[in-house]
């Protein structure tokens, strides 16, 4: 972790900057396997998947077989975990329906809008380093609840070519059938063109590293929706001296373990809190099965000093973090000035692994600083909002006139002529 001391306000954006691959390199790899998809469909799957996940598959769909056999392959402990887990994942999107408002603009002029799913959606569980299966929760709950006819899943197969038990099973738990053995640009490519065996959806969610995340981003110049950029994790820390230097530590860890290409950031006024937060960050590093990959996330953070926690904020919200651990006793304070983060942690107890696995939000979050522009998925990501309009005879006297007096200004003489006719009519039986 690089360490800075008050840095001067000009060199701030250097210390907000990713340390993230060259879009353009990443933009041809993705327009070379999308090309190849297009054209060969299923064999281009198999291909790609020998070449970047090193297993040639003889199915690319998971059979009936392999979901039953994950249930077996699961502990009772993780179940039980998972069914808590998906209880609060539930309840948090469940509350986030609206209810259908119709206003009367005008006397006689109802408006009111309707939520439909949208039809086919694409999740992409993450599995290159390790099988997220806490993703399919957070993106098949809410995809159930809005309603989405088609849900398609997505995941890297390991090397014997199978899925991780714990995926699919969780998969099954909240009523997934279609599970493909497909990852990476490969299977955003396979969900936005359609192959022999799967599906071309409408809208494609769900995180991933640089890959994944580029080839999203690429889907949509082909017609296909994504909920956001949802790339390689980060964490933002603000600690003062009322933060507890070993779990500021342990949740920096947290994020930093998920791969080489994660960033993790510690803000802090207190320059004894960044001391001891290093000397704990390295002392719990030892204990990590995946201390490698931390270890190299950690070469591209940042502890840093500053003045004082607004100033902490003011960086935050430049940076617009995935994830804010607020981790001072006066966080709450501070919640009217926190303008651009995915998901905020407030507190001390308030780690975020909780948010990740089990607390109710969602933890597909927007990454490299897309928290400026973009919610984290939720149920309206799954959701298209129709209006609807209905006028009756007074409506249509009471705002034909200002309708036909706009179309005329726009010489756009039909458009009158649809109130006019209307209007003519009316006065007729009047
Ligand atoms: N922002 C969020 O909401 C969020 C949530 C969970 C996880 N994540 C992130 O998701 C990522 C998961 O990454 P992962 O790698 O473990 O799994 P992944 O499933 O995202 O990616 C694995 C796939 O990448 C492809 N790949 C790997 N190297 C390649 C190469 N050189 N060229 C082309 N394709 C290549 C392979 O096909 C492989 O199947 C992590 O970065 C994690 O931080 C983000
Ligand atoms: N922290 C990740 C989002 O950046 C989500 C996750 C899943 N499992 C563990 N963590
Ligand atoms: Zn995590």
């Amino acid at each position: 972790m690089q360490t800075y001391i008050n840095p001067q306000l000009s060199d701030w954006s250097a210390l907000t900057s990713r340390p993230t691959k060259e879009a353009q390199d990443l933009q041809k790899i993705v327009l070379d396997v999308f090309g190849k998809i297009q054209k060969e469909k299923d064999q281009a799957l198999i291909d790609f998947t020998e070449q970047f996940d090193k297993v040639r598959l003889t199915s690319l769909e998971v059979s009936i077989e392999e979901i039953e056999e994950a249930k077996d392959l699961i502990s009772e402990d993780l179940k039980q975990a998972i069914q808590i887990a998906a209880s609060n994942i539930e309840k948090f999107h469940a509350v986030q329906r609206e209810e259908v408002k119709v206003i009367e603009t005008t006397k006689g002029v109802n408006c009111w809008r309707e939520s439909r799913g949208i039809e086919n959606v694409g999740i992409y569980i993450p599995g290159g380093t390790a099988p997220l299966f806490s993703t399919t929760l957070m993106l098949g709950i809410p995809a159930k609840l809005a309603g989405c006819q088609n849900i398609i899943l997505c995941t890297p197969p390991n090397q014997e070519g199978k899925i991780h038990p714990a995926i699919l099973y969780t998969a099954n738990l909240i009523g997934i059938e279609k599970i493909y053995k497909v990852g990476g640009i490969q299977a955003i490519g396979a969900l936005t063109f359609g192959t022999e065996t799967i599906q071309k959806v409408d809208k494609i969610f769900g995180p991933g590293n640089q890959y994944v995340t580029a080839a999203k981003q690429v889907a949509q110049n082909f017609g296909v929706a994504i909920d956001m950029p949802a790339g390689p994790s980060e964490v933002l820390v603000i600690a003062d001296e009322t933060s507890v230097p070993k779990y500021v530590a342990a949740d920096l860890l947290s994020q930093a373990e998920h791969g080489i290409d994660s960033q993790v950031i510690l803000l802090t006024t207190n320059e004894q809190t960044l001391n001891e937060t290093i000397e704990e960050i390295n002392a719990q590093l030892e204990i990590l099965p995946r201390k490698e990959l931390a270890a190299k996330a950690l070469e591209n953070s940042r502890g840093i000093v500053l003045n004082s926690i607004e100033e902490c904020v003011a960086f935050s919200n430049i940076y617009a973090p995935e994830h804010l651990i607020f981790a001072c006793e006066t966080a709450e304070d501070f919640i009217p000035t926190i303008i651009n983060a995915g998901s905020v942690f407030l507190g001390n107890y308030s780690c975020e692994s909780a948010g990740d696995y089990a607390s109710g939000t969602n933890h597909t979050l927007p990454t490299n600083g897309y928290a400026k522009n973009y919610s984290g998925v939720s149920l309206d990501s799954f959701i298209k909002k129709i209006t609807f309009q209905k006028l009756s005879a007074e409506g249509i006297q009471n705002i034909g006139p200002a309708i036909e007096s706009m179309a005329e200004a726009e010489e756009l003489f039909a458009h009158k002529n649809a109130v006019t006719l209307r209007l003519q009519d009316l006065s007729y039986k009047a």
